[in-house]
């Protein structure tokens, strides 16, 4: 990738992807203060804390989604394979392609099932003939565990799926550009419960290829289902951040506490 700073360090070297004192102002407010946390490969992390406490808008950070927003500005060290993606001349294009995301509503493109797959793949000349397309269709969708249900319509509308299906599809899509990190912002919020459960055992199939995946949830339950680790974030703050088990069952941190038994949400 261009124009990355190399660095050295054993945390930096063994995480996928770490942030160093990484904040972000909106027109010079600063909604995310220094955050410092590490994202392993093959672990999914959960984003946890009350609604406006940052946990989107540090999520968009690591792939630099932010940088589309006018006023804002990140600042802080953002590593991914131990290179400083937070610089000027750093290819979005194709940090995107390895650091996919996932949206809280489903936005499959007004396609075919199979064209929505391939739409990134072909744009990035990935696919060179139709055995290659056939094949990424049928891997990516049956990683994102949608293959037996629309195997027999590819050719059909992407708008014809259900919610769930359609977020699959999604997933599917970001599989398709074969991305080692990727991000969802509250995924399942639109969902079901059958939907939202299909999706939750994806994400985890997904982290068992090695991928490493970072999840915003509101949803406690889920936190506990999905995630290898949990960062609580409160006011634009990293409060607390640990094995899921230990921050559901022992937290320390008396905000954290206080969030957890339902004290404020
Ligand atoms: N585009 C933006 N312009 C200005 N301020 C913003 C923008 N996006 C977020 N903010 C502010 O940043 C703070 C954090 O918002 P953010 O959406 O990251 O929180 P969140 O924890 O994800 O909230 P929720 O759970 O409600 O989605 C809030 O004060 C919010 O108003």
């Amino acid at each position: 990738m261009t124009g990355m700073t190399g660095m050295t360090g054993e945390t930096q070297r063994a995480s996928r992807v770490s942030t160093r004192d990484v904040t972000v102002s909106y027109e010079g407010t600063e909604a995310l203060h220094p955050t410092t946390i590490d994202f392993a490969a093959g672990e999914v992390t959960a984003l946890i804390g009350p609604s406006g406490c940052g946990k989107s808008t540090f999520l968009r950070c690591l792939n630099l989604m932010n940088r589309e927003i006018p006023h804002c500005r990140i600042g802080g060290r953002i590593f991914y394979h131990g290179h400083d993606i937070n610089e000027p001349g750093v290819d979005l294009f194709s940090l995107r392609s390895s650091i996919g995301m996932v949206f809280q509503q489903p936005t499959p493109f007004h396609k075919s099932i199979r064209e929505n797959i391939l739409f990134a793949p072909k744009k990035h000349g990935r696919v060179r003939d139709r055995d290659e397309a056939d094949e990424l269709v049928e891997t990516s969708l049956r990683e994102a565990a949608l293959w037996d249900e629309v195997k027999d319509k590819l050719g059909k509308s992407a708008w014809a799926l259900s919610g769930g299906q359609q977020q699959r599809l999604c997933i599917a899509r970001t599989l398709a550009m074969r991305p080692d990190v990727i991000l969802f912002d509250e995924p399942c919020s639109a969902l079901d419960p059958l939907s939202t459960m299909s999706v939750e055992e994806t994400i985890r199939q997904i982290a068992a290829t090695g991928i490493c995946e970072a999840i915003v949830t509101h949803n406690m339950e889920q936190a506990t289902r999905v995630s290898d680790r949990t960062a609580f974030f409160y006011l634009g703050e990293l409060i607390e951040v640990g094995a899921t088990r230990q921050i559901f069952s022992t937290p320390s941190d008396r905000r954290l506490v206080d969030y957890l038994t339902g004290r404020f949400g």
